[in-house]
């Protein structure tokens, strides 16, 4: 998949915001651009007040890098760019030097489809300043949405218990790259087709659809209007019942699907997208089944959501498929996931990786320092912890402390002998070299299903889930505690000066 190929004619290194170059500039400027550093990507809250997180974007975060490159265009519009008194913001040095650059990075990360938690990292990248700086935003922007997007369509899958979920959403969507976008990351998070051409053929998605309202008004008669499509599509009809009448709809659906089956056809089903969907789907599906449609499926549309569908559920409503559009593709109603991409490491000039840590007022934004990695304790195929540790910290495999990171009254004691293991960031990059097999989409789906099924339902249900346990290894949360008191300390010795 080639999203800067395909979709857009040029690199996506300005894709930007304008304080990453003029950092990149300070940086190089202070001679600080080539000092090795380290960040990771990762968010403090799950969306839709829910329980889990399912990880999407990194095949275009894959791409992006692939293609890190300053072109001739894109450095003569810096080169163009005036201080208030005329003069350049970037010297000719500077854009010489990004002319040249090439991305030498490492970059380890979540696979797409994995099940993430608050505060680990999904994405740790290692290089020079200048190049983890300029990663800020697109990975953020690409991470951010995709995975926002994967995990609502998880939700309103888990609602919709196993049956086909359509996703409808190309209309009400965020311009033509959020469309695209929440396509691919729908069906990772288990949608079974999209309506979105397009985005079938740059992922191979299936795509799949009805009708219309249209199609009917442009008829004198709703049942000449079924004609005609059974005409078209003899194997492929879902009839749309309620432009007029819904059980008149179905009657007349009904009378189309005896005429198919005397020409050894049969009608797939019908599609209501009005009124009490619970009502009309049982009234509906006793007709078609009196009528000997046993098989006939009913699809429902109109502002369907996870909640929607849970509630309809409850009432029995007889539907067998969920056409699912604005609510899905534009993430309602949590607009965006609040991933972040913060500094935990630099290497001072004797060549020695100093941990970081930003002190904030509010503990949940202190970030966790140094160069660490996730791992995923399993038992019975069932997650039960994940613990963000050093990457070069033994550990015990007789036992090991994991401590909340926000609260650290909350510990958990862990036997690491006892489970099955997965290190959850994988390698990606290697300074700069890509050393990573990209999935299928159709993989990574199969991952996401997996992943959710490894999940127990507490922390799965759509109302107040159980918190799944995450913790730092104890030697981490020292490490962190150790340098948020140093800083403080700093910071108040230097008030009573
Ligand atoms: N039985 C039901 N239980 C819960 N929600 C439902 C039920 N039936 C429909 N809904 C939802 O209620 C919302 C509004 O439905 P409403 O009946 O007002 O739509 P409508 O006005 O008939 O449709 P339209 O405006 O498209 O003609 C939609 O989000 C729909 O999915
Ligand atoms: O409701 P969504 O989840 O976004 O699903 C897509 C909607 O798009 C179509 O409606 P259309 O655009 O014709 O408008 P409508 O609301 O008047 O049916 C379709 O009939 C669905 O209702
Ligand atoms: O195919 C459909 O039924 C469809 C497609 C887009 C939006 N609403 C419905």
């Amino acid at each position: 998949m080639k999203i800067t190929k395909d979709l857009y004619q040029s690199s996506l290194v300005l894709l930007t915001d304008f304080y990453q170059l003029t950092m990149a500039y300070a940086y190089w400027k202070s001679g600080k651009g080539e000092q090795e550093a380290v960040f990771n990507l990762f968010f403090r809250k799950h969306p839709f007040q829910g329980g889990f997180t399912l990880a999407a974007g990194l095949d275009y975060v894959i791409d992006f890098c692939r293609n890190f490159k300053f072109e001739k265009g894109e450095l003569e519009y810096l080169g163009d760019m005036k201080n208030k008194d005329g003069s350049p913001v970037f010297e000719s040095a500077f854009l010489d030097y990004l002319q040249n650059l090439e991305f030498t990075c490492d970059i380890d990360a979540v696979e797409e489809g994995t099940v993430v938690f608050p505060n680990a990292p999904m994405i740790r990248v290692k290089g020079p300043l200048i190049q983890c700086q300029l990663l800020e935003t697109p990975l953020l922007n690409i991470i951010n949405f995709q995975t926002l997007i994967a995990t609502k369509a998880a939700r309103i899958n888990l609602a919709a218990q196993g049956e086909p979920v359509l996703e409808f959403g190309l209309r009400r969507a965020q311009g033509i790259d959020g469309a695209l976008a929440a396509s691919r990351a729908a069906y990772i998070g288990g949608c079974t087709s999209t309506s979105n051409v397009m985005a079938g053929k740059l992922f191979g998605i299936p795509v799949a659809g009805t009708h219309a309202h249209s199609w009917i008004m442009s008829f004198e008669t709703e049942l000449e209007a079924f004609e005609a499509y059974a005409e078209a599509f003899p194997d492929q009809c879902v009839f749309l019942v309620d432009t007029y009448d819904t059980l008149n709809g179905v009657k007349n659906a009904i009378k189309v699907g005896d005429k198919l089956r005397a020409k050894g056809k049969e009608m797939v089903g019908i599609r209501i997208d009005s009124g009490d969907l619970a009502y009309f789907s049982t009234q509906a599906r006793q007709m078609l089944d009196e009528a000997g449609f046993p098989d006939a499926k009913i699809v429902a549309s109109n502002d369907l959501d996870e909640h929607i569908i849970t509630s309809l559920k409850s009432q029995d409503a007889a539907i067998n498929v969920w056409g699912v559009g604005t609510k899905l593709v534009t993430a309602y109603d949590q607009p965006a996931l609040g991933a972040v991409y913060k500094l935990s490491a630099v290497k001072n000039s004797e060549g020695v990786w100093e941990p970081k840590v930003k002190v904030s007022q509010q503990s949940l934004k202190i970030n966790i320092p140094g160069f660490h990695n996730v791992k995923r304790y399993y038992s019975n195929g069932k997650a039960v912890s994940d613990m963000i540790y050093l990457e070069d910290q033994e550990i015990d495999p007789r036992g090991v402390v994991i401590i909340d990171p926000i609260d650290a009254t909350r510990r958990k004691r862990l036997m690491p002998a006892f489970y099955k293991e997965e290190v959850l960031l994988k390698p990606i990059f290697k300074k700069g070299e890509k050393v990573y097999t990209i999935p299928s989409l159709h993989e990574i789906r199969e991952r996401a299903a997996t992943q959710l099924e490894s999940l127990d339902k507490a922390h799965k249900r759509l109302v107040n889930p159980h918190l799944y346990p995450v913790g730092l290894e104890e030697n981490l949360h020292h490490l962190r505690m150790d340098l948020v008191l140093k800083a403080k300390k700093f910071e108040n010795e230097q008030e009573a000066e």
